[in-house]
């Protein structure tokens, strides 16, 4: 099986971004230990503390943040970090090339039943005008990534990756400690029978979002005239996994509840490069009014609404918002 090394070198990814890549995966791996350790290393349950957007951080949040921080502030490669659990930019090495921007844990309330979390992360280069203090640098739009993805602590350690050319799986292979490729070039399938979204939320959806859901639910009896299945992992790195694999739709909308805050999902670290692995594999990512990769961030923390997945259902939803 192939190696990560020679995916990457193959795609086309210059040596630094390649090292960079490791170092950051080299953090991972040690994630995914200490999240496969579970109760025994007591590293399940909730700080005392919130992060900057007031959620109360999981134990395994604040260790997943320190661990990449550590690992990327020493590489050299990385100019400064923005990160959900910072609540501004951490400044690394006035002469790196890269910005990074990552999510430790997605989907860190799973920790205490024992399923799927993930590390979603999303890689551009630093201007050489920044001061690796500066948060205006990470205002780019998603357009500018260089490379992204996602490492999956499920019952196998998995990575999904771009660097623009194409989405690759990998699995860690834990007897040597090497990601392999184990699915090259994936492709999302164009159509689906299956939709993603927390619909405890419903009542605080905008109209079209409304619509297009109620269409979903009214299966074959419905204007759709087909049955759809419906799946939530509470995790985004779950859901997308799964939609990356054998289709879907995965939406976070806007919530009317808080008109000041655009959506729950974070544009950086979350909704970009989720995007980014999205239209690799031949899909979609959309925020219902545009594509998400075209949003300009106005700050690290920004959030927006988003639609994510099989080609047709996503252009099906946005249909709903004209
Ligand atoms: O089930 P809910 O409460 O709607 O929230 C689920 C969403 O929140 C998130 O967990 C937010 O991520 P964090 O765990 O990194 O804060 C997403 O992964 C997921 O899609
Ligand atoms: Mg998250
Ligand atoms: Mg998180």
């Amino acid at each position: 099986m192939k190696r990560l090394n020679s995916q990457l070198q193959q795609d086309g990814a210059p040596l630094e971004l390649i090292l960079l890549i490791r170092t950051l995966l080299a953090g991972c791996k040690e994630i995914s230990f200490r999240v496969s350790q579970g109760a025994l290393a007591g590293v399940l349950g909730s700080t005392l503390s919130e992060n900057v957007q007031g959620e109360t951080q999981k134990k395994l949040d604040v260790i997943s943040n320190q661990i990449l921080k550590d690992t990327l502030r020493e590489s050299g490669y990385v100019k400064a970090i923005s990160s959900e659990e910072e609540d501004t930019v951490v400044p690394c090495n006035p002469e790196g090339n890269y910005l990074v921007s990552f999510d430790p844990l997605d989907g860190s309330s799973n920790t205490e039943i024992n399923s799927l979390i993930g590390t979603i992360f999303s890689i551009t280069h630093a201007p050489q005008w920044m001061k690796p203090d500066d948060p205006s640098a990470f205002l780019q739009p998603g357009t500018q990534m260089v490379a992204a993805g996602y490492v999956l602590y499920g019952p196998s350690t998995m990575l999904a990756m771009t660097t623009g050319r194409g989405t690759h799986l990998y699995t860690l292979d834990k007897t040597h400690g090497g990601f392999l490729l184990t699915e090259g070039n994936i492709k999302v399938p164009e159509d689906t029978a299956e939709f993603a979204i927390n619909t405890s939320n419903q009542r605080h959806w905008e109209e079209p979002i409304q619509n297009y859901v109620t269409d979903l639910i009214a299966g074959t009896e419905g204007p759709r005239e087909k049955d759809f299945n419906m799946r939530w992992v509470a995790a985004m790195v779950g859901d997308i996994h799964r939609v990356l694999c054998r289709g879907g739709i995965f939406a976070y909308p806007f919530d009317k509840r808080n008109p000041k805050v655009p959506g729950k999902l974070r544009l950086l670290y979350e909704a970009n490069p989720m995007a980014f692995l999205m239209e690799q594999a031949g899909g979609l990512g959309d925020t219902g009014h545009g594509r998400i990769m075209e949003v300009m961030p106005e700050e690290i923390h920004q959030r927006v609404p988003v639609l994510l997945g099989s080609k047709n259902e996503v252009e099906m939803c946005k249909s709903y918002y004209k």
